[in-house]
């Protein structure tokens, strides 16, 4: 049984001009140790499916989906404590940006020490947790490469730089041991020795501690060194989802190849200082949303048919939603 099983999630929200469909029929399951890749242009919907999870979105906004599970329990008809205890005890996220998920009236230290569980305390006198809790932050802090704890643990947010915050937002949400971490761009913005680092810190927990990963990211390099499969977004429907392996060998929806052409790093023919190729146009807003399937207006395989919405296809454990995919041509 997978960690998450998530089949036909919509989401509907309310704009200016009326209830929009910003998820549509959104598939996504992750197994338990698994990395996914979760990718797609800015504006395809990633972070709200992040806050679908999670339970982090307005309760007028309207959820629906077939199965939305964790491990087997219908997230969706949970109490909001129910949820909670799930978020705060086998889920974590790290969000892009961590000036906005800290609290900037209160110390690193007191931030990470509420996020210890008691359960993961002896009993004691409060002085007694109060030094367990300080050790445990030391070490989650040793962890991610902080060394200078005891500076980071008494520090306001401002007072870091964002890597260091980042870094800590990754220790904070490791520390009560969740199953499965959902880093939503944990390493935007950080500098290239620093995003290693972070890299190969969430890679080897997945490793040695079977954590399992959901990776939101638009670095196709970063994702496709660490994600074991990966689920293609673009304007709030999934378009493909597979093996990373497979897709990045043969994909089969026109707006994957797209985007792994416009990645320097998957193009091996690539002469030097060439330009690299991209769509034409840009993700439409979701108040002007095409008939059928989306990327229809930008694909350059549209046809008359592409005006109705692709169902969903599959060879093995490789799902797609294209009329006319790549690699299917029949001679
Ligand atoms: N609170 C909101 N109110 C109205 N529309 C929203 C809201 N949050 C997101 N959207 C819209 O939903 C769509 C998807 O947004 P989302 O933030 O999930 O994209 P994303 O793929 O995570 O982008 P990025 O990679 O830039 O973070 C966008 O068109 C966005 O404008």
């Amino acid at each position: 049984m997978p960690l998450l099983d998530i089949k036909n999630l919509t989401l509907e929200i309310d704009t200016a001009l009326g209830w929009v469909k910003a998820l549509d029929k959104i598939n996504l399951s992750i197994d338990s140790k698994e990395v996914r890749a979760l990718v797609g242009e800015s504006g395809s919907g990633k972070s709200l499916i992040v806050k679908s999870i999670v339970g982090a979105l307005p309760d007028r906004w309207r959820v629906t989906a077939d199965r939305m599970n964790w491990k087997g329990r219908d997230l969706l008809s949970m109490s909001d404590t129910q949820r909670r205890n799930i978020t705060r005890n086998e889920m974590s996220v790290v969000l892009q940006n961590p000036t906005t998920t800290l609290d900037p009236s209160a110390t690193l230290g007191e931030q990470i020490g509420e996020s210890i569980p008691d359960s993961m305390l002896d009993k004691g006198w409060f002085w007694q947790r109060r030094a367990q809790r300080h050790t445990i932050a030391m070490q989650q802090l040793h962890k991610v490469g902080i060394r200078n704890h005891e500076l980071c643990l008494s520090s306001y947010p401002h007072q870091l730089p964002d890597d260091v915050c980042q870094k800590f937002a990754i220790a904070m949400a490791l520390v009560s041991d969740p199953k499965l971490l959902i880093a939503d761009n944990p390493t935007m913005g950080m500098e290239t020795t620093t995003k290693i680092q972070v890299l190969r810190l969430l890679a080897k927990l997945n490793k040695t501690r079977g954590l399992s990963i959901l990776f939101v990211s638009h670095d196709l390099l970063a994702i496709s060194a660490m994600a074991d499969t990966m689920t293609v977004l673009y304007c709030g429907q999934t378009v493909e989802s597979g093996r990373m392996s497979q897709i990045k060998r043969r994909p089969l929806h026109p707006y994957t190849q797209a985007l792994l052409d416009s990645a320097p790093s998957f193009r091996r023919d690539l002469p030097p200082k060439a330009a690299l190729s991209c769509l034409e146009g840009t993700i439409p807003t979701l108040q002007h949303l095409p008939i059928g399937c989306r990327l229809g207006p930008r694909c350059p395989r549209a046809q008359k048919d592409c005006v109705k919405m692709p169902a969903v296809r599959r060879i093995h454990d490789h799902h797609y939603a294209c009329h006319f995919p790549l690699h299917r041509d029949k001679p």
